[in-house]
């Protein structure tokens, strides 16, 4: 199953600018992580925002809330989902 994800961070302002870092790196290398594991096999910065565009490839909607809320910057982010179909037109998936 396909997901459109969007997720903008919000950085809290009541941690110290290292403890943030820390949790940055600790995002990142979860990241890591689930794309090694094909799950998350496209992960875009938008221009100009502190913000990302990725697709998830998961086999419920569960394992997709699972992943999105074990990312370490998930309290400090707005998520939106948009659940995939293949499109009809399309030249391939
Ligand atoms: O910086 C972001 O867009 C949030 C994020 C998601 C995965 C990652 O490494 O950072």
């Amino acid at each position: 199953m396909l997901f459109l994800v969007q997720m903008k961070v919000n950085p809290p302002t009541h941690l110290a600018p290292d403890e943030f870092a820390r949790i940055k790196e600790e995002e990142k290398q979860r990241a890591l992580e689930i794309q090694r594991q094909g799950k998350w096999p496209h992960l875009w910065r938008v221009t100009g925002k502190y913000s990302n565009v990725s697709v998830f490839d998961v086999d419920s909607n569960q394992e997709l809330h699972d992943l999105l809320t074990s990312l370490p910057l998930f309290p400090f982010m707005e998520v939106s989902v948009t659940p995939m179909n293949t499109h009809p037109s399309a030249l391939s998936e």
